[in-house]
């Protein structure tokens, strides 16, 4: 069993990371160029399937267990009128995802996904962060291995989603803790000018209650219990060489504090999709990733990463599928 139990141990952790497979994708970069396709022809599936074999260890792979979480947690800044929606929907929705009710379960079952939804302490939200930090130390590190432990050994492919009113605040503050600037603040399910205002009120007395410090640190200080469980599934993704999908303006909060810990720690990532949440686009330039879909989703719940799932098992089946030049007796350009 990996040590979380601290911050000092989560970052060995992150540290100890696996590479990729560097064999698996010479294979699946060789494979690629015998295709019977003019070369580059395909594109990003191209990349995709290559990279996708490297993580897989295994040059010729395919698709076929991939794996949807989705962590609840309630924050202590809702109180403070950051939301268009009132705390108890996190509960709420909790309720309509195991009922499969929610637009996370019809894109799991279209993706040929299983989907676990993990709420994670709903009765006690956060401390509100312009008071101090959001979590303790022993706080964030229980979230962060419920989100490790969570992961399937035997998926193929993960994608982690959140639910948790007020979110895209706690999002916000740890971009701008980490990357500086103070526009990363959007509307979220759709706040109006004085609730933006707000907001951003609120980010920027987080940020001064909490002076900056390491990914960790922040994650702990401004993010939440679900924030903290989606890095905990997206590092225990990397341990097991499991690729992950990246969904939008939250999932990358969560990811950006394991990429300012430690450098690599997204190599086995791709993003999902382009959120319409204003930031997002910016953070995914931070993130060095470009994203699969661009569709104006502003949901959460790990919604446009799974829609992207179908993405990947697209490029996975034409470079595992396909025929050779000369397996078709096609002449090679
Ligand atoms: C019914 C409903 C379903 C959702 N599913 C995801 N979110 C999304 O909206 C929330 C973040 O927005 P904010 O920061 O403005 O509260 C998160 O729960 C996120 O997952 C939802 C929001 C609502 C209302
Ligand atoms: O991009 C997201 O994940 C997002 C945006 C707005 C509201 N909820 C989630």
């Amino acid at each position: 069993m990996t040590d979380l139990t601290s911050l000092t141990a989560i970052r060995a952790a992150l540290a100890a990371a696996p590479a990729a497979d560097t064999a698996a994708r010479a294979g699946a970069t060789d494979r690629n160029g015998q295709l019977t396709k003019p070369p580059g022809a395909l594109g990003r599936l191209e990349d995709l399937a290559i990279w996708y074999a490297g993580w897989a260890g295994d040059a010729r792979p395919r698709i076929a267990a991939p794996q949807v979480l989705v962590f609840a947690g309630n924050h202590g800044v809702a109180a403070r009128g950051v939301s268009a929606f009132p705390p108890e929907v996190t509960m709420q929705m909790v309720a309509n995802f195991r009922a499969g009710g929610a637009a996370i379960n019809q894109l799991s079952d279209f993706a040929g996904a299983q989907m676990q939804v993990h709420a994670l302490d709903l009765d006690t939200p956060t401390a509100d962060f312009t008071q101090g930090p959001a979590m303790t130390g022993a706080e964030v590190c229980a979230a962060f291995t419920t989100g490790w432990n969570a992961v399937d050994r035997n998926a193929d492919l993960l994608v982690t989603g959140e639910m948790g009113i007020g979110n895209t605040t706690s999002a916000a503050a740890i971009v701008t803790a980490l990357l500086g600037g103070d526009d990363w603040t959007g509307r979220g399910t759709g706040v109006d000018d004085a609730g933006l205002a707000r907001k951003q009120a609120v980010i920027a007395a987080g940020l001064a209650a909490n002076p900056k410090r390491s990914g960790l640190e922040v994650l702990a200080a401004l993010g939440g219990r679900e924030v903290a469980a989606m890095a905990g599934a997206i590092a225990g993704a990397r341990a097991l060489r499991i690729p992950v999908i990246l969904d939008g303006f939250i999932c990358c909060a969560a990811a950006l504090c394991l990429q300012a810990e430690e450098a690599g720690a997204l190599d086995h990532c791709v993003a999902g999709h382009l959120s319409a949440e204003g930031a997002h686009a910016r953070m995914l330039e931070a993130l060095g990733k470009q994203p699969l879909l661009s569709l104006g989703l502003r949901l959460g719940e790990g919604s446009g990463a799974a829609l992207a799932i179908q993405v990947l098992k697209g490029a996975l089946a034409c470079h595992s599928g396909m025929a050779t030049f000369a397996e078709a007796g096609v002449a090679a350009g």
